[in-house]
């Protein structure tokens, strides 16, 4: 879309005739111990804001609700006056936008949240809803998300596969929230439902921080990665990419919330202990499914707004992060305030002023339902204390110039121009007249109990397929008892095996090291048999040279003989023992050599 058409596109006013104003209520909050009100109330609609300042000449300002509600109004009673009707629009395929607004701690919070023992407004709505369509919702899964902000009616096999996929999923992370606490039920209920529709309810929820979008369902959030808007095929706001999740109960819902508000960034400033410092959307999406004509959707949406506080810094004494939190907050108010007082001067001059929807993601976030897609509440929440009076002041001028707005009044719209024949409720039929239109009457009569009846046997058929279901969740049980069983002696025969194995190997090392000292035996005997080989080749050595000797004495002995000589014993004994002779001396320097 070009920048021409995009300004123009911002520029259109509602032109319809069928115009409603922005419905603007206020609720005081009590004021603290020993602390002077602000505010007195005139009448259940007008309110006179005085300052308690003595340096200032007191006046009065009068300022008009729709309706306010003192600080003794029960939360009940803000949810039956506000929200209460929205929820019967919401169920007849309507969308509704509520915000509170006012300053920080002014108990914007405690009016849509509140607590578990006093509910606000969000877990009543969640609770009436599911109180009244109880008995008429669609099986799990039936009607999906075709993530592009539109939903699309499954085939029971696939509806069948997804609720499985979804339990299984489940019951992973089913153990992480069990503890989360639930809200009071007080079975508020809408009477006049549609009953011949099934309904699913889907829920998301995000915040815009710093003027990005956050999933606050996103499992992966803790990558804080902002999400960003886009425009559906009908020229519809939604945030791309944002898990939104079927709920068949309000615990579910809760779950989903109590998760996402685990998530929420607030912070602890000098006003409110746990300030949000984010504007927190909780979408609740109703998807209605006519019956005999299964392929028209009716979809509408509740959008529940907590607008974080607008804070003027010097009172705060933000700094650091808390302070460029506090700058985003009151500019994403700023351009709220700018794109109302622009719808305004256009509708009530005639004028052709440009209103800013994109200046900030929280404007153009809610675009559509400034364009008439739906009916815009706000409750403006005011702490009656002196410190908050010069603020109180912007947020009255704010809450008066939202009142002028109007919007155009939204129809309930099917997303499909379908060509199944239009359905009869009983409630449709009309009286019968005896005489003329009694067999028309008839006729319809029975075209309603046929729609009923086909109604019955479309139910009785999901029934029968989530009997086979279940049958099949038991099956799939047992198997895994017995696949448990199995695992369990298998483990006993693997430990079994692996104490054997390590015996084997211990006694294998034992060899091993018995081996090794066999070797060093063996090589000690062949040292000894070394060692023994020289000391017999040495005894062989002198048997030799004793051998010679004798000889050559003998050859001696027999010279002398010859020549007649006689030798004294003593001359014998000498030469016998005595120097010896150089063949002997040859003989031992040769054996010493040979050693
Ligand atoms: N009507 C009320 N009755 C009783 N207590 C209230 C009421 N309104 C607010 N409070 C209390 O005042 C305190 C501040 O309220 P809360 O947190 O709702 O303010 P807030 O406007 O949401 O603040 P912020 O913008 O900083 O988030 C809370 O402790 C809340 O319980």
């Amino acid at each position: 879309m070009n920048r021409v058409n995009k300004i123009r596109q911002e520029k259109t006013h509602v032109s319809n005739p069928e115009n409603d104003p922005v419905q603007v209520f206020c609720r005081l909050r009590p004021p603290k111990a020993n602390e002077e009100s602000t505010c007195r109330l005139l009448s259940p609609t007008t309110l006179a804001f005085t300052t308690t300042d003595s340096k200032i000449t007191r006046k009065e300002i009068h300022y008009k609700f729709r309706h306010i509600f003192t600080s003794f109004a029960t939360q009940n009673e803000v949810f039956k006056y506000v929200a209460y009707p929205l929820l019967e629009d919401l169920l007849k395929g309507k969308n509704a936008l509520l915000f509170t607004y006012g300053v920080t701690g002014s108990g914007k919070t405690h009016t849509l949240t509140g607590d578990h023992h006093n509910p606000g407004i969000m877990p009543k709505c969640i609770h009436t809803i599911f109180n009244s369509i109880s008995a008429f919702q669609a099986p799990k899964c039936m009607i999906k998300s075709d993530k592009m902000n539109g939903f699309e009616v499954q085939s029971q096999r696939d509806a069948k596969q997804d609720e499985m996929d979804l339990l299984k999923a489940s019951s992973r992370t089913a153990k992480k929230n069990r503890k989360d606490k639930t809200y009071v039920n007080d079975g508020t209920k809408i009477i006049d439902i549609n009953e011949s529709t099934l309904y699913s309810v889907f829920v998301s929820y995000f915040e815009i921080y710093n003027n990005k979008v956050y999933d606050l369902l996103d499992e992966n959030c803790g990558t804080r990665q902002g999400k960003i808007l886009r425009e559906d095929s009908n020229k519809k706001m939604y945030v791309n990419a944002v898990v939104e999740t079927e709920v068949k109960s309000a615990e579910e819902a809760f779950e989903l919330f109590n998760l996402g508000q685990k998530r929420k960034k607030t912070g602890n400033t000098v006003l409110n202990s746990v300030s949000s410092r984010s504007h927190s959307i909780l979408n609740i999406r109703v998807v209605q499914l006519p019956q005999g004509c299964p392929r028209d959707l009716l979809i509408s949406q509740l959008s529940l707004v907590d607008l974080a506080g607008s804070e003027r810094t010097n009172r705060t004494q933000n700094t650091g992060q808390l302070l460029k939190e506090a700058s985003q907050i009151n500019n994403s108010l700023m351009s709220l305030r700018t794109c109302l007082d622009n719808l305004r001067e256009n509708q009530t001059t005639g004028a052709n002023r440009l209103v800013p929807y994109r200046s900030s993601r929280l404007t153009l976030l809610f675009k559509n339902y400034f364009e008439g897609e739906g009916r815009i509440e706000m409750i403006v929440c005011v702490n009656p204390s002196a410190a908050d009076f010069e603020e109180n002041l912007q947020v009255m001028k704010f809450a008066e110039s939202a009142q002028d707005v109007k919007v155009a009044r939204s129809e309930s719209k099917f997303t499909s121009s379908g060509s199944c024949p239009k359905t009869v409720t009983l409630a449709q039929i009309p009286k019968i007249n005896l005489r003329d239109e009694a067999l028309a009457a008839l006729e319809q009569l029975s075209d309603a109990l046929k729609t009923r009846f086909e109604t019955i046997k479309h139910l009785g058929s999901f029934l029968d397929e989530e009997a086979r279901f279940r049958k099949r969740l038991v099956d799939v049980e047992q198997e895994n008892v017995w696949g448990k069983s199995e695992l369990e002696t298998t483990k006993v025969l693997f430990r079994k095996e692996r104490q054997k194995f390590s015996n084997v190997k211990a006694k294998l090392a034992d060899a091993e090291a018995r081996a090794e000292d066999s070797q060093l035996k063996i090589r000690e005997y062949q040292d000894k048999i070394a060692s023994l080989r020289n000391v017999v080749a040495r005894k062989n050595l002198k048997i030799k040279n004793t051998n010679v000797q004798d000889v050559l004495m003998r050859g001696r002995q027999r010279e002398l003989k010859e020549q007649n000589v006689v030798e004294t014993p003593k001359q014998q004994t000498r030469r016998y023992v005595g120097t010896p002779c150089p063949s002997r001396r040859r003989s031992r320097s040769a054996e010493s050599t040979e050693v």
